[in-house]
């Protein structure tokens, strides 16, 4: 649903994305994590910078905040709000948009009381090489492919064997276009 409407606001056909990308074979990743209580939170990261794999996390949280996104260059706190969903943009969504949706950088600080956040990460399959829709987001000289075409699996399992840093893994697949006039 949200996906179809990321795919109706940048113009794409409307099963585009989930042809490409096989989403019907795709996976669900559940990830569970559990900060304990920290008597000096100022000192301990508890988990670093990172932008995660897939084109959607959906986030739940326990009523205390943790959750920061990048913004400007600036860390910014995301208050829980009792009873939602937080949507996290992805790597894959970012590649698939060559650029226009970009995947969020955040990272999790600990607190003086313990927290817990589960995500789940919507994915396209195994085995589909996720690269820039073939759309009019690729308008050969003036909007070209800003990412390499790369097997999911194999960008998961690169992202899964290095330690998180930032956006290095997108990094590794991006094209370095020169700036246009
Ligand atoms: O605990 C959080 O709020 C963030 C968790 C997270 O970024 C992740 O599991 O990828
Ligand atoms: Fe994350």
């Amino acid at each position: 649903m949200l996906l179809s409407g990321i795919s109706e606001n940048l113009g794409l056909e409307e099963e585009l994305m989930r042809r490409s990308l096989d989403l019907d074979s795709g996976f669900e990743v559940f990830v569970a994590n559990y900060y304990p209580a920290c008597p000096q939170p100022e000192l301990v990261m508890g988990l670093p910078p990172h932008s995660d794999f897939g084109l959607l996390t959906f986030l739940i949280q326990n009523e205390v905040g943790g959750l920061q996104i990048q913004r400007n260059g600036k860390w910014i706190n995301i208050n829980p709000i009792s009873n939602s969903i937080l949507v996290n943009t992805g790597d894959h969504l970012e590649i698939f948009t060559n650029g226009k949706y970009k995947s969020v950088l955040h990272r999790a600080v600990v607190n003086k009381v313990a927290r817990i956040s589960i995500g789940i990460a919507n994915c396209p399959a195994m085995n589909a090489t996720v690269r820039p829709a073939a759309s009019p987001l690729i308008q050969s000289e003036s909007f070209p492919p800003l990412y390499l075409p790369k097997k999911y699996s194999e960008y998961v399992e690169m992202q899964q064997t290095n330690p998180l840093n930032g956006k290095s893994c997108l990094d590794k697949i991006k094209i370095n276009s020169p700036p246009l006039k």
